[in-house]
């Protein structure tokens, strides 16, 4: 602690010694229980403790930030941890992926099915990423997001106003984005089914799951899958229920290798794919088989194809889930955002266009907006400088980072700092938009002096960015054209009362992996149908 600390003294920043590491296995084991007697008992704890608790930055906010500045760092045994929120750093080290690498070891769970872009070495990650990013920059695959996302939301609004309907916001948001996942990337269609029909642990190990079923409960189990390894789940001597969440997987797994051989078989009949991002690895397929330093093999497309699913679907419908919450807190704001639906876009939703309508919605963008910067799925993103000291402009001063240093890029703080934003706690969607010159015109505001990092930044962001915006975008419009959540409110519950309660289950998160709400059915809402 005390060398690491000497290190650190170098950068002239505010430190913080803290004993044991937050990355430290055994502390990540026991970390939930000690926090939880600490939450009972109401204790108050010192700066270095409040840091070992896992997802501690949607707690603090910018709260360290304000009183250290925009950077600083925290010292272990370990590691030097060091935390930036200042605009310009962050675009400076999301920039310069050479200086500042991604943590590989930190990702390794991820190549559960295969060696994958988040554990590429750094001259591998770029042939992993021209695969998988370029069916992301087609815009055809958008209207195909578009189109599916709107007859999810059409689906699901249909079963949220059946007569005694029980709508489960966290669960039903996670079905609509599993199906629109599965439907663009791998052509794989599901019909909307409310989180009553979702596949349980609670069945026969050797049921056989569909694409999409097995695909959720590998995913509801992410972290028992990625840590033990699926295989190691079949054993026969193992509990039921694990042996289902193997079999679940192995599914996954053959769900894979039939897609991969649908798509080769028709390569090798000369026709054009289906154009899904499976078409997309198997061209890379084809192009590593006549030189090994271009495309992907089999199993990088296997490894692939779970980081997509497992990058895409969590973190689009726990944005989906924390906007239904707050938007059902605060009706203003369905309004405001129904309003623009109305005066944009025609009365049948069959005819809404995804080049016309898309850029129209500038208000459901706003909330999409509005929401990831309170609530980002990665409030942080590791970076470690390399074998050499890295320098940083930080407001205007340099520092110099010894090598081998972790720089977490502190999106929860820089999206909540004062010096960037009014009310910085606030949720407030109407603070994205900007008007033209006459005010006749809105659009989304786009300040470079304004921090937002929720879908990372630099070369390695997130290619998932214009996915997931057209798919919340759809689902809102979708879903607000003639249709408003409705609080169900408690006796003599006034607006604002009924607000703030949805706000703070909204406020109320977990981050196992990403940030969640840890339950919406703290709160009961209905879908009302509304006079056009
Ligand atoms: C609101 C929705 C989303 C948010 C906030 C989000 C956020 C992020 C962030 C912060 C990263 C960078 C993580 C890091 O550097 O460690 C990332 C990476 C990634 N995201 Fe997204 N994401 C979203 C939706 C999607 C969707 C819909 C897809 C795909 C269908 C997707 C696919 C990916 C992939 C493949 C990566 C890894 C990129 C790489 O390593 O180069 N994401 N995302």
């Amino acid at each position: 602690l005390e060398l690491n600390y000497r290190r650190a003294k170098s950068m002239g920043i505010p430190l913080i010694r803290m004993p044991v590491d937050p990355l430290n296995i055994p502390l990540q084991v026991v970390e939930p229980h000690i926090f939880r007697i600490v939450d009972f008992f109401r204790i108050p704890l010192p700066k270095a403790c409040m840091m070992m608790r896992r997802g501690w930055h949607f707690g603090v906010k910018a709260q360290f930030h304000e009183e250290m500045g925009p950077i600083w760092a925290f010292v272990t045994p370990r590691d030097i941890h060091v935390q930036v929120c200042d605009t310009a750093a962050l675009h400076n080290v999301f920039g310069r992926r050479g200086d500042f690498v991604r943590p590989r070891e930190f990702y390794q769970l991820l190549a559960a099915f295969g060696p994958c872009l988040s554990t590429a070495t750094p001259s591998e990650w770029a042939r992993h990423r021209k695969i998988l990013a370029t069916p992301f920059m087609n815009e055809s695959i958008m209207d195909y997001v578009w189109n599916e996302s709107l007859r999810q939301t059409q689906q699901m609004v249909q079963a949220w106003t059946t007569k005694g309907a029980v709508i489960r916001i966290g669960k039903d948001t996670r079905t609509l984005s599993l199906n629109v996942l599965a439907a663009i990337g791998f052509r794989r269609s599901f019909k909307f089914e409310s989180s009553a029909k979702e596949p349980t642990t609670g069945g026969s190990p050797n049921e056989t799951f569909d694409y999409r079923d097995a695909l959720q409960m590998v995913l509801d189990n992410a972290i028992l899958v990625m840590v033990v390894g699926w295989k190691n789940l079949l054993y026969p001597w193992l509990p039921a229920w694990i042996r289902r969440i193997g079999k679940a997987a192995s599914d996954f797994q053959k769900h894979m290798e039939i897609m991969l051989n649908e798509e080769m078989e028709a390569l090798n009949r000369g026709e054009k794919g289906m154009g899904t991002i499976m078409t997309a690895f198997v061209r890379g397929l084809d192009a590593h088989q006549k030189d090994p330093s271009k495309g992907n093999s089999v199993e990088e497309i296997y490894g692939n194809t779970f980081v997509i699913n497992f990058a895409g679907h969590d973190t689009t419908a726990n944005t989906l889930a924390f906007a239904t919450l707050l938007l059902a807190g605060n009706q203003d704001v369905q309004e405001w955002v129904a309003e623009e639906v109305q005066q944009f876009i025609g009365e049948d939703e069959d005819d809404w266009k995804y080049a016309e309508a898309f850029p129209k919605l500038v208000r459901s963008q706003a909330v999409l907006l509005e929401t990831l910067r309170l609530f980002p799925p990665v409030m942080a993103i590791p970076k470690w400088t390399n074998e050499q000291p890295q320098k940083l402009i930080v407001a205007g001063k340099p520092v110099t980072l010894p090598p081998g240093t972790g720089v977490f890029m502190s999106i929860m703080a820089a999206q909540t700092y004062k010096s960037y934003w009014t009310d910085p706690l606030v949720w407030k969607p109407s603070r994205w938009i900007t008007h033209n010159s006459t005010g006749s015109l809105e659009k989304i505001t786009t300040d470079p002096q304004v921090p937002f990092y929720s879908w990372s930044g630099g070369p390695q962001n997130c290619p998932g960015e214009k996915f997931s915006k057209v798919e919340f975008v759809a689902v809102l419009a979708g879903l607000l054209h003639k249709h408003r959540i409705r609080p169900v409110k408690e006796v003599g519950e006034s607006v604002e009362e009924t607000r703030k309660r949805f706000t703070k289950v909204a406020n109320d998160c977990d981050a196992l992996m990403l940030l969640r709400c840890r339950d919406t059915d703290q709160v009961e809402v209905t879908c009302e149908r509304v006079a056009a």
